[in-house]
């Protein structure tokens, strides 16, 4: 048992009547959702359905004096907003990590990735650079960075935009957190990259249980890779169940319609 007497049979994630506005009208409508631990749960949703704003709230970075915030998170049965400045910062990165979908605000454009990934490594585990470079240069590998020497050398600018992404990806998943939020993570990445990435994440779940919430716009791409998916449309959870059930039987017709796009996509 640790220090906030979590059961692993708990969900690791939980959110409750979680409602959202920016403005008067809520983006976020009382929403009920779950992660367990070692699951990987899809959210799916048209653009503006309210994805990232969940994803957002429970990492603590919306504006929290601009919004309208009612409902509770839960981490390890632990309710986030009482948790204190120096608590988020042990948990954001040690326990849960996002990967966004634009590596820019994640990676400083003027200092060498080596020395950011190095410096975010050791912000978590006591260990040498020495020790922390190799972490480093292993998951680059992972990530399908041929040649992590390079990547670690060079400025962001220096590298393409998919491959930040991967070394933004290598960073979340560097400490094996126990959470890994990814918001679109692999929507500007060419399908070969995107298929490693993926194969990559379900390895950290099968090797450190680490669970996933993977935000996607695609139902096909949650159905390929998720244990469960959640169906939201305009701020609501519409639907959720099994990635089987929910893509062979689906309950509403709002997803049937976004499993009847696929194959439309595919002949445009
Ligand atoms: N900072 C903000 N200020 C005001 N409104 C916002 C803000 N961020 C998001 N919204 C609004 O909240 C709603 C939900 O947006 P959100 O980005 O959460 O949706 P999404 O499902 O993630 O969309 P996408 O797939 O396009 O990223 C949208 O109507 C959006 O315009």
């Amino acid at each position: 048992m640790n220090e906030w007497n979590f059961s692993k049979e708990e969900a690791l994630l939980e959110t409750e009547d979680l409602t959202i506005a920016y403005g008067n009208e809520p983006v976020l409508k009382g929403i009920n959702m779950k992660v367990y631990p070692n699951e990987i749960v899809g959210i799916v949703g048209e653009s503006g359905s309210g994805k990232s704003t969940l994803a957002r709230a429970i990492m603590n970075l919306l504006p929290r004096g601009a919004i309208k915030f009612s409902g509770e998170i839960y981490f390890e049965g632990r309710k986030l907003s009482q948790l204190k400045k120096k608590e988020w910062q042990r948990l954001r990165g040690n326990e849960i990590a996002m990967i966004f979908q634009n590596p820019s605000g994640y990676l400083n454009p003027i200092r060498r990735v080596g020395s950011q990934f190095i410096e975010s490594i050791r912000a978590h585990q006591k260990i040498t650079a020495a020790d922390a470079e190799e972490i480093a240069k292993k998951t680059l590998i992972k990530m399908n960075l041929k040649d992590p020497h390079r990547v670690m050398k060079s400025y962001p600018f220096q590298l393409s935009g998919g491959m930040n992404q991967r070394v933004a990806i290598a960073m979340a998943t560097a400490m094996a957190p126990q959470l890994v939020i990814a918001d679109e993570p692999t929507s500007a990445l060419d399908v070969i990259t995107q298929r490693i990435i993926i194969d990559e994440m379900k390895n950290l779940r099968d090797k450190e249980n680490t669970s996933i919430l993977m935000i996607t716009h695609h139902i096909a791409c949650a159905a390929s890779f998720a244990d469960r998916i959640i169906v939201m449309k305009s701020g609501r959870i519409v639907e959720e169940g099994t990635a089987e059930i929910v893509t062979k039987n689906p309950l509403n017709s709002y997803t049937r319609s976004l499993l009847e796009s696929i194959p439309r996509m595919r002949k445009g």
